[in-house]
């Protein structure tokens, strides 16, 4: 299988198509041959979550629902960062409508994610703190590069990861662990994350990274494709369902979280901090 897909992916017949994308925000390739996906995020320097790149995130995973999709490979093309997570700026002083829409498009995003019925791995090349922890964890599988940080870290910025980010966490690494690490708002190294199981492996570099996502990803195809995603729904429909439930108060407590003054105050003094890194 994976000379087939050496062959498929390099050989001289490229069936790889561009994905037709409204915007640049992400670029898709698919091999039509195989059915997979690679879906880089494309927003220059590191991938920060706005609304026009979950938006552009959102329209090709519904998209993908009509395609011959076989599988997924999320990655970035950021040399340094998989993504550095939700936008400060969409948080920083925005109007009330400004914050429902950006959140609702996050929720929106990660359902479709999350609830993918094909196989879905996270490539993660760089960086993955937060909302980038939330994408990589709502994939099925994760590989890393070494030497990168991933993890929820929002206490360490004065903000709470909502339920939701917390239920992916305690799905991967369990309740204990989930539970010290939101608290401390712990960014992980690659390899403590290995450790831990917070990614399923380490790859030596980027080539390795994209070696082991395809390996992945050809064991998957190798199985039943109804039989595998009834259970990777099954799996995951008590997380999903308990956002899809309660999308409106959810929404309410990020709306009130992020107009706090003292939370307003928090987001500029680290977005200064960023910009005078
Ligand atoms: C019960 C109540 C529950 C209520 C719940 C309610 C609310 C929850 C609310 C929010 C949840 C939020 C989750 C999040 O995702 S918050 C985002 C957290 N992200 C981070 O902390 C990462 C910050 N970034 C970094 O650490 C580094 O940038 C990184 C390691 C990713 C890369 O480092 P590098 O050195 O390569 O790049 P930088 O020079 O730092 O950055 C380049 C450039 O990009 C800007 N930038 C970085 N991150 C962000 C970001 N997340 N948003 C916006 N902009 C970002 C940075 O400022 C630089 O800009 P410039 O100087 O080039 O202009």
């Amino acid at each position: 299988m994976f000379v087939l897909r050496q062959c498929l992916t390099l050989g001289t017949k490229s069936s790889v198509r561009n994905f037709a994308a409204a915007t640049n925000l992400v670029n898709v390739k698919i091999n039509e041959d195989t059915g997979v996906v690679i879906m880089e995020l494309n927003k220059p320097p590191v991938n920060s979550l706005n609304y026009e790149l979950l938006e552009a995130m959102h329209r090709t995973l519904v998209k993908l629902e009509n395609e011959r999709c076989s599988g997924m490979i999320l990655t970035s093309s950021s040399p340094n960062t998989f993504s550095a997570g939700l936008d400060l700026l969409e948080m920083y002083k925005p109007t009330v409508d400004k914050a429902r829409k950006f959140w609702g498009m996050l929720q929106n995003t990660w359902i479709k994610l999350y609830s993918a019925p094909y196989p879905t791995v996270a490539a993660i090349n760089g960086h993955s703190p937060a909302g980038g922890c939330l994408l990589a964890m709502s994939c099925e599988y994760r590989i890393m590069v070494p030497k990168k940080k991933i993890g929820l870290n929002e206490t360490q910025l004065g903000i709470v990861a909502p339920q939701w980010f917390q239920d992916c966490m305690k799905n991967i690494i369990g309740s204990r662990q989930a539970e010290k690490a939101l608290i401390a708002g712990t960014l992980f190294s690659s390899e403590e994350a290995a450790k831990i199981g917070l990614i399923d492996e380490l790859a030596t570099d980027k080539e390795d990274l994209m070696k082991k996502a395809h390996d992945f990803m050809d064991e998957q195809l190798g199985l039943p494709p109804l039989a595998r995603s009834t259970v990777k729904i099954g799996f995951r429909k008590d997380t999903l369902n308990r956002l899809i439930n309660s999308r409106e108060v959810d929404t309410k407590y990020f709306i009130d979280f992020i107009f706090q003054p003292k939370v307003q105050e928090s987001l500029e003094m680290y977005l200064q901090a960023l910009k005078k890194k």
